[in-house]
């Protein structure tokens, strides 16, 4: 058995976490930190928990907790795995689901207004899209998870840029969350009066994801690529809808488009691509998967993609333990085997 501990233990990553782990048959939940309720029983703050777990919320000691455990998730905002990876002085597996490891120095700094981890740390960082970067993932000590938009954005695009079937100058993506993408923390957007019955586009322009997804895009493209990209908050809890529009290269058909997809995806489980129709959030929600479907408007040669998942399985919580099962040469689905809930 493998012990892990999860930092930040409150939050709804951490909580996506437990209840995922009850599945895994390699996993003990040594340690539940939380810095509001240390000492606290975790079925006591979280009710629906008792007969699941009898963890105790344990104080934030990165020093103690990495001594006696394997791995260490960080299911934190933004600054904090970097200062506690940077103070531990254990060899341990670090998984860090927040976007402190994901962007350049420069980048990080200039999108989410923090100093960058150090140079050592942030080189040492792997980017866990775990269907693209297998052999990196499965050394990785520090595994950065990808934020839930890249995630579902870049595995909807990645096969279209990497076989060269659309324009990469040309894209344009829209995408729409549930409310728990903002985590577990009251903000005015988040409030239930300004959400139901509402959508909001919001971070327009400044989205903290733009330079991930524009990052791992160039890297794959082998140039640079500068999307287009708007975020919508739409009444519901779980759940994202990516809709990215691309110019198609000349040639290319629809039943080529959608074979390059298959193939692309064919050792994947938990990519789903369909087809014939496109996908909705109800389809995968409460599971790891990603749904791809297809739309081709011949008249002007632009193709929709429509990718969904779960924001907090494969946009966080899934994709991670899918990350810590590579690193760890375990089954890839071991824990992650749940059917989506529908309806
Ligand atoms: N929600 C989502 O869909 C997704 C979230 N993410 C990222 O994953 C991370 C966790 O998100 P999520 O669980 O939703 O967020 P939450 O706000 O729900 O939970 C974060 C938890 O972190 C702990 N925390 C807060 N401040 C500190 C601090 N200074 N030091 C140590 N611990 C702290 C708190 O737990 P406690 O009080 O118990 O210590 C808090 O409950 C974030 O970085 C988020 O951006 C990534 C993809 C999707
Ligand atoms: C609804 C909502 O606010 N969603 C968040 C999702 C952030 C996230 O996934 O986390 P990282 O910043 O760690 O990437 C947002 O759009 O910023």
């Amino acid at each position: 058995m493998l012990k892990v501990a999860i930092v930040g233990g409150t939050g709804y990553g951490a909580l996506e976490l437990i209840r995922l782990m009850q599945h895994h048959e390699q996993i003990t939940i040594h340690s539940i930190v939380s810095t509001s309720e240390e000492g606290e029983l975790v079925s006591t703050r979280y009710p629906h928990l008792k007969g699941v777990v009898t963890n105790t919320f344990d104080a934030l000691d990165i020093n103690k907790i990495a001594k006696e455990v394997d791995t260490i998730f960080y299911a934190t905002p933004a600054g904090v795995a970097k200062s506690q990876i940077e103070a531990c002085t254990e060899d341990v597996q670090h998984i860090d689901l927040s976007g402190d490891f994901r962007l350049s120095k420069e980048d990080y700094e200039a999108w989410y207004g923090l100093s960058a981890p150090d140079k050592d740390a942030l080189s040492q960082a792997v980017y866990g899209l775990s269907e693209v970067n297998k052999d990196a993932v499965a050394k990785a000590k520090i595994l950065s998870n990808p934020g839930c938009f890249p995630t579902a954005t870049l595995l909807a695009l990645l096969p279209g840029i990497k076989e060269s079937l659309i324009d990469t100058q040309d894209l344009v993506i829209d995408g729409k969350t549930g409310v728990s993408g903002a985590g577990r923390k009251q903000s005015l957007l988040t409030h239930y009066s300004e959400t139901n019955e509402n959508v909001t586009a919001y971070k327009l322009g400044k989205h903290q994801h733009i330079p991930e997804i524009e990052r791992y895009l160039s890297e794959q493209a082998g140039e640079d690529v500068a999307i287009t990209f708007t975020t919508h908050l739409i009444p519901m809890t779980r759940g994202i809808m990516m809709t990215c529009y691309g110019k198609l290269k000349d040639g290319v058909t629809e039943e080529g488009f959608i074979q390059a997809y298959k193939e692309f995806y064919k050792e994947e489980k938990f990519v789903r691509v369909r087809e014939t129709g496109v996908p909705s959030t109800s389809e995968v929600y409460g599971s790891n998967y990603c749904d791809i479907g297809f739309h081709i408007h011949e008249r002007t040669r632009r193709v929709i993609i429509v990718s969904v998942i779960d924001n907090l399985v494969k946009g966080a919580s899934g994709q991670a333990l899918q990350n810590f099962n590579i690193m760890n040469g375990l089954d890839e689905q071991m824990g992650l085997t749940v059917s989506p809930v529908y309806p």
